[in-house]
């Protein structure tokens, strides 16, 4: 990889009182081939710095700018000013809408081809509802801003990747959520961008049943006979290889997942906490769907490290290179398609 297609990646801050300023901290002293830009308030970072005993120059930037590739100590920065002081650990709804706007600001230069990719760090979805403003998370969030009308959450670590059929509603949605349309298109989203985004030719795909048991014929619940396995029959029939539904209390042991290259779940707490058990603190989320690549860390804003120098900026330093790798792979594909059609 020469300087010139080092990929370009934005990162956001989250949550201003939590972790993402101390993680993005940590990783700027690392070494790593990309050109970084982070998109926050340039002052948190300087006092969060002082608080941690890092020393990092950050250098202010505007979308005109050129940027280097990165260098350890060393951070070029997109400033979105705080609306109000921070205290780490302490959440004020004055500052979502300083959050919100960081986000935008990914957005916009992602969108537009700016940057190649965003990752981001965790924001605190309560605080930000609590300022006045219905949120459910970046997953969400991105696909308004890009209109996009279906994306799925999926979280990855190691060999195992989980996707999501439902994400952010509370457990008494799921059943009416889960509907023939919404599970089509979110089949239809993780089998086209496993092959798109992860160069796998022909998916081999586990699908969980809602129920126990995955329902028992139907007298354990009537998801399953109703909704999820007519359409697995039709994009079965379509060439795509989906196994289930099975039942999701042995659908994640190694056997299991032998041969498997990601688990679709009904929803969040189905796939994550196995995923989590594996891998927390390792993993990386990642929006299908979307226009853009956008990463992100597996864990939350763990409010009660921000400032401690106790948070680990693993799960980060995957994000970021699975961000790069997604590029990576979309520009070679972007190379041969020019080169088939010269
Ligand atoms: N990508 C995102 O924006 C995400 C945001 N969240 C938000 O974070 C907030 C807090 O969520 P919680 O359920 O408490 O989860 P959490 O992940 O913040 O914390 C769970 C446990 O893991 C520890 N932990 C988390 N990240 C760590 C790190 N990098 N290094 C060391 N230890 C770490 C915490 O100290 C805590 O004990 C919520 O508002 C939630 O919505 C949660 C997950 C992802
Ligand atoms: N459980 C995953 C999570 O909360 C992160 O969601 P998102 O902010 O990436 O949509």
């Amino acid at each position: 990889m020469t300087p010139a297609t080092l990929p370009t990646i934005a990162i956001t801050l989250g949550e201003p009182a939590g972790i993402g300023v101390d993680i993005v901290l940590m990783l700027a002293r690392e070494n790593f081939p990309l050109r970084l830009v982070v998109i926050g308030s340039i002052d948190l970072l300087r006092q969060r710095a002082t608080l941690l005993g890092i020393k990092v120059e950050l250098i202010a930037v505007t979308l005109q700018d050129i940027i280097p590739p990165h260098c350890p100590n060393q951070l070029f920065v997109i400033n979105i000013p705080l609306n109000a002081e921070v205290t780490p650990g302490v959440l004020n709804p004055a500052n979502a809408e300083y959050v919100l706007n960081t986000l935008r600001a990914a957005a916009i230069v992602a969108v537009h081809g700016l940057f190649d990719a965003i990752v981001t760090a965790p924001v605190h979805k309560g605080i930000i509802n609590a300022a006045g403003v219905s949120f459910s998370g970046h997953t969400e969030f991105f696909a308004a801003l890009t209109n996009t009308p279906q994306v799925v959450m999926m979280l990855a670590t190691g060999k195992l990747s989980v996707a999501l059929v439902t994400t952010h509603v509370p457990l008494a949605q799921v059943s009416a959520l889960i509907t023939p349309a919404r599970l089509e298109s979110v089949i239809r989203v993780l089998y086209t961008d496993l092959q798109r985004k992860f160069a796998l030719n022909a998916p081999r795909i586990l699908v969980c049943g809602l129920n126990p048991h995955a329902g028992e014929n139907g007298h354990l619940g009537r998801e399953e006979m109703e909704v999820i396995i007519p359409v697995l029959e039709k994009c079965r029939a379509e060439g795509m290889v989906l196994i289930g539904p099975v039942a999701a209390d042995t659908a994640f042991t190694d056997a299991s997942l032998t041969g498997i290259d990601a688990v679709l779940a009904m929803y969040h707490d189905q796939g994550l906490i196995p995923l989590k058990q594996r891998g927390f603190g390792e993993a990386v989320n990642i929006t299908l769907g979307l226009p853009i690549i956008r990463t992100s860390v597996d864990h939350g804003t763990a409010l009660e490290l921000a400032g401690t120098g106790q948070a680990k900026p693993n799960s980060l330093r995957a994000a970021l290179h699975s961000a790069a790798t997604m590029v990576l792979r979309q520009q070679q594909k972007e190379t041969r398609h020019a080169m088939d059609t010269m």
